[in-house]
């Protein structure tokens, strides 16, 4: 893709995760990304779930997690360059210091790390904060010259953070997951929300598969900038593909100028 083209193919994993065996993961993320790449429409940026390293593989994330997220960020690199292709790279449990982040990595088609962004809201039902550190800062990231918001998984429910992401530029937000079920209807509700409010594109990757007792429901969505949706999975495991186009975003935004009609001083709240 050039710097001037605003379009945009998708290609989301949404794969099963075995719980606390990363060099299995790394085989099946692998192997997912190489049948992408393979297709017949080739993705500019590939999509990858939530802590697909480890899963939720708490109790042991200390000992299980990447140092420095160094073993993947080498060979996501890699592949991002050999294939020519942005990649998303979801998140992982990742080592820096004496804490676990949920990070997740971003790499340009040269295989350039972009950006990185460590959850901040972590999930209390899921037992996170009391494994993992938060991540402290909001973080938008060029690819191609367009802007895109970070968020991962429960970061969805707090929509300061995602109007923050499109005051600061992002026309895209990426959103890897590990959501399960009973809660389907959130997460769509949610997305549409997010993508309908900050007329900006909605990229989620969920993941797919049991795991103790949470049964991980896929349903991995693009919707628009109005709040149709492109593109959505089911519940089996598979890769989901959809075509973006980032002129959109402007159109919508002016025909609703709502962030022109915002009035933040009567809100009491920041932004
Ligand atoms: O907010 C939810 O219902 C699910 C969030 C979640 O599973 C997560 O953040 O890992």
């Amino acid at each position: 893709m050039t710097q001037q083209q605003t379009s945009w193919n998708i290609a989301m994993i949404q794969c099963d995760i075995r719980m606390g065996r990363p060099a299995e993961n790394r085989e099946i993320v692998e192997s997912w990304m190489e049948k992408a790449v393979s297709q017949a429409v080739k993705p500019d940026v590939i999509v990858l779930p939530e802590m697909w390293n480890t899963g939720y593989a708490l109790e042991q994330i200390h000992e299980l997690a990447d140092v420095d997220g160094r073993e993947t960020r080498e060979w996501i690199s890699g592949f991002a360059r050999r294939n020519a292709v942005r990649i998303v790279a979801g998140s992982i449990a990742e080592k820096r210091g004496g804490d676990v982040y949920n990070t997740m990595r971003i790499y340009d088609g040269s295989g350039e790390e972009v950006a990185s962004y460590s959850k901040m809201h972590l999930f209390r039902l899921m037992q996170e904060e009391k494994h993992l550190a938060p991540g402290e800062s909001a973080v938008t990231f060029d690819l191609d010259g367009q802007t895109s918001g970070a968020s991962i998984c429960y970061d969805i429910r707090f929509p300061e953070l995602m109007r923050t992401l499109a005051l600061t530029g992002a026309k895209v937000l990426f959103v890897p997951a590990a959501w399960p079920h009973p809660r389907l209807h959130h997460w769509r509700t949610l997305l549409m929300a997010r993508a309908i409010e900050n007329q900006m594109y909605v990229i989620a990757c969920n993941r797919t598969g049991l795991s103790g007792k949470d049964n991980f429901f896929g349903h991995s969505m693009i919707i628009d900038p109005w709040g149709e949706v492109i593109a959505e999975g089911g519940e089996k495991e598979g890769i989901i593909a959809g075509q973006i186009d980032l002129s959109l975003v402007d159109e919508v935004r002016s025909r609703i100028p709502v962030f022109e009609d915002r009035r933040p001083s009567l809100y009491n709240v920041t932004p």
